[in-house]
């Protein structure tokens, strides 16, 4: 499955100026939520994500809402596993509300819709740390941290992204006034 197919089918792949989760602009944006309000799609995505980590054999899937919410349920089923998520706990952290069963010695993917810089998929894998589980793998759907991005951990995506990305004060697209979207 070609999923930057997928994103452009469904009208996820957004080119023009965004600023991004850690605070860089970015003239591409990968809109998941576009994507995976397919279900189909959604299930194939989870599919093949929940493929490379069979041999894993997790307890359960988290990710980080709201990007991680559907994507946890779809790999979480193709896996046979549970699928929970971690939430913005508002103060710059993620946590795990209390309702959700999750028991010391687990072992769980966390997965993303698209890492970046991987702050985001690192705060759920912490909320889930907390409760006494253990991490084993990484999953994403779109890797564009360049190679950047590294979790201790088999880090795996469906596809890799090279996206130019700029800090503010030296953004080629400011400097053109191009409007900044935040999506
Ligand atoms: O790797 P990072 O630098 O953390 O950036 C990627 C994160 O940014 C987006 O989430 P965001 O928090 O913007 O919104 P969401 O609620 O739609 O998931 C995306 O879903 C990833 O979680
Ligand atoms: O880094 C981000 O915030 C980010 C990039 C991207 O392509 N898509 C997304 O949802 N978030
Ligand atoms: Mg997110």
């Amino acid at each position: 499955m070609e999923v930057l197919d997928l994103y452009r089918r469904t009208g996820a792949l957004l080119e023009g100026h965004f600023l991004l989760r850690s605070g860089v602009h970015s003239p591409l944006f990968l809109q998941s939520a576009a994507l995976l309000q397919h279900p189909l799609y959604a299930e194939a995505v989870g599919e093949a994500l929940g493929k490379l980590f069979e041999d894993e054999k997790v307890d359960f899937v988290i990710g980080p809402a709201m990007g991680g919410v559907i994507l946890a349920f779809v790999v979480a089923r193709a896996l046979g596993a549970r699928a929970l998520f971690a939430e913005k706990d508002g103060q710059g952290g993620m946590t795990i509300r209390k309702g959700l069963t999750l028991n010391p010695g687990e072992r769980f993917l966390a997965v993303e819709d698209v890492v970046t810089t991987g702050e985001s998929v690192r705060k759920a894998i912490r909320a889930a740390e907390a409760r006494g589980a253990v991490c084993v793998g990484v999953g994403a759907i779109v890797d564009r941290s360049g190679g950047q991005a590294a979790f201790g951990v088999p880090f795996r995506a469906l596809a890799r992204l090279q996206v130019p990305q700029y800090p503010p004060e030296a953004c080629p697209l400011c400097r053109e006034g191009v409007p900044l979207e935040e999506v």
